[in-house]
């Protein structure tokens, strides 16, 4: 019996339609969703995913704001791009496209974006607010990666009450708050969080109902310790060369063999990069909800 697809594409585009309705009610209220996004450098993969996101936007009836910067810019320059969003009341969400380049204080920059229009949830603030566990009801963004996974396992009617889920990989956009979201009351799931750095991987493999591969290592995850009908999602992805074609293409950190033993998993593309995109929006909207609440 063949593992399950976890839809990415369909649920997003569910998501977008919900989104679209609640783009109109705000346009009811006088209030149009902007999303920002603040592109350094010009590596061809992030100029294709912003992209992606003002299409998505487009979609939904949020307008764009896009900034682009040379891969030189000074943190002054940069910063001044930051307070000018900040102040922009037609932005009211916007990200800052990560990695920048090393000569960037990253954290100082994702310090100095507005909280309230913080899309990715990033901001020290909102991850507090995380920690804290103050974001129910929500009064604050959650990172993309982690909420979309959640999401997209909810809509396949995937329960994660007082299963184990193995996160594998400790980076701050997915590993770190993949934890915090899933030991939610509401959700209820019991978390292990391995690393490159765990021995042992496979003992922990072997107990794992649901595996989140964020680790960036290339079929660091492979099929033998894995349990019968365990729900995989890939988040890794990393450029590797074929040894037979000598071209670079994108592989996983779960070996594909792994399918086999799976009952769901999520494929790459088409799996949590397209949820990504879809909480991206939400946080928009939900920021702009939040903003037209207030006033
Ligand atoms: N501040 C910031 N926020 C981010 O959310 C962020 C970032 N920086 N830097 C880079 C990563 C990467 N990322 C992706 C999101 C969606 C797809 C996605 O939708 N991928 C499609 C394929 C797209 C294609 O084929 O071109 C898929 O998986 O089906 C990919 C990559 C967001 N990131």
């Amino acid at each position: 019996m063949g593992a399950r697809t976890l839809d990415g594409r369909a649920a997003s585009a569910a998501i977008k339609a919900e989104l679209a309705q609640r783009v109109a009610a705000l346009a009811e209220r006088g209030v149009t969703p902007g999303l920002g996004t603040v592109l350094v450098g010009d590596d061809p993969a992030s100029h294709s995913y912003v992209g992606g996101k003002h299409k998505d936007c487009a979609e939904v009836g949020i307008s764009s704001i896009r900034r682009e910067l040379p891969a030189d810019v000074s943190q002054e320059d940069l910063e001044a791009v930051i307070d000018e969003l900040n102040a922009d009341p037609a932005c009211t969400g916007y990200i800052v496209q990560l990695p920048l380049p090393g000569h960037l204080d990253t954290n100082a920059i994702l310090e100095r974006v507005d909280p309230a229009k913080d899309a990715d949830g990033l901001h020290p603030t909102n991850l507090g607010r995380l920690v804290l566990n103050v974001s129910e009801p929500m009064t604050s963004p959650l990172p993309c990666t982690p909420n979309g996974i959640v999401e997209l396992l909810r809509r396949h009617d995937v329960d994660l009450a007082g299963r184990h889920v193995l996160v594998v990989g400790r980076g701050v956009t997915v590993g770190r708050p993949m934890g915090l979201i899933l030991t939610r009351r509401e959700i209820n799931a019991t978390v292990t969080l391995a690393h490159t750095g765990t021995e042992d991987l496979d003992a922990l493999l072997a107990q794992a109902d649901v595996v989140v591969a964020a680790a960036g290592r290339p079929h660091m995850i492979g099929a033998d310790a894995l349990k019968d009908g365990v729900v995989l999602l890939d988040v890794g992805v990393s450029r590797v060369e074929d040894p037979e074609t000598g071209k670079k293409r994108l592989t996983g950190d779960i070996d594909p063999a792994a399918a086999a033993k799976a009952s769901w998993i999520s494929p790459n593309p088409g799996g949590v990069g397209p949820m990504t995109r879809a909480m991206l929006l939400l946080n928009v909207v939900e920021a702009a909800e939040r903003h037209a609440g207030s006033r």
